[in-house]
């Protein structure tokens, strides 16, 4: 068996120096067409690697194009595995339990195994069992939604239910070995003063931190949501990188690398 989800993200943070998510949200908008959409995300994919703990496609941008965008998904995601880059599929789903067990077999098995998916509690936290259960057997992850980026978020996420979903991710955390468990959280960037809280909350749980640049949150803000020596979260950014210049793809390399130094700069 591979390395699990967790760990291979932790050993790439190790080993590289990075804690930089790379998202690939390709809007068809900038592009001629579908190939060349898939080209340009696969150049990108390929020149950010050597910055990158891990990439996180988000799912909708390939839903929108159809089974070609899926057959572009499915090929970003065999070539991130090829170079050696844990996956985030960021779909947030979550149904019923019964329903969540398909998604959770789509999304967490078979040539998804080892990868991690972005998990939506708001059926109940037994819902969440098919994708926690499906993550630890096949080695992968889940990432719950606890406190997302977006200034919405407070209309439903605030009057402690956050503080609710975190204290549940922590406690599916201490079922489990390892450094860090398969059950990790999604916290913003965008909430720099709630980072410690919240790393405080979920000791054992990665943190998925969007909202890096396009957001407007800035990685000298970010060190609250890591551990000493610089392990236990993920920080993500899609259009700061896939779109730093137009579709110039040294840019996207340059900022890649950029964001990698500033966080770097800011570890405890
Ligand atoms: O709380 C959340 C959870 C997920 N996202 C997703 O992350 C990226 C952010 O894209 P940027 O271009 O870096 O703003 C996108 O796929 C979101 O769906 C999030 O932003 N906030």
């Amino acid at each position: 068996m591979t390395t699990p989800f967790a760990a291979a993200v932790t050993e790439r943070t190790r080993t590289l120096n990075t804690r930089l998510c790379v998202g690939l949200d390709p809007r068809l908008s900038h592009y001629r067409d579908p190939a060349h959409l898939r080209r340009h995300t696969l150049e990108v994919l390929e020149a950010t690697a050597p910055y990158a703990a891990a990439v996180k496609p988000q799912v909708a941008f390939y839903e929108a194009l159809g089974v070609q965008g899926m057959e572009i998904l499915e090929e970003v995601c065999a070539a991130a595995r090829t170079l050696g880059l844990p996956v985030v599929l960021d779909a947030k789903r979550g149904d019923i339990g019964s329903t969540a067990e398909a998604y959770a077999q789509a999304w967490l098995t078979g040539r998804h195994a080892g990868s991690s998916l972005t998990v939506n509690p708001f059926l109940g936290f037994g819902a969440l069992q098919p994708f926690v259960g499906a993550a630890r057997e096949h080695g992968g992850g889940v990432f719950v939604l606890v406190k997302t980026s977006n200034p919405d978020q407070a209309d439903l996420q605030g009057e402690g239910l956050s503080e609710r979903v975190a204290a549940e991710v922590a406690r599916l955390g201490a079922e489990e070995g390892g450094e860090y468990a398969s059950v990790g959280a999604v916290v913003g960037a965008t909430h720099p003063d709630d980072l410690p809280r919240f790393r405080s909350l979920m000791p054992r749980a990665l943190l998925l931190l969007p909202g890096l640049g396009a957001q407007g949150a800035q990685a000298r803000d970010l060190a609250g949501a890591f551990h000493p020596g610089g392990t236990g979260a993920l920080v993500s950014a899609s259009r700061g990188v896939q779109y730093a210049d137009g579709l110039d793809v040294a840019a996207a390399r340059a900022a890649a690398q950029g964001f990698r130094d500033e966080l770097n700069a800011v570890m405890p």
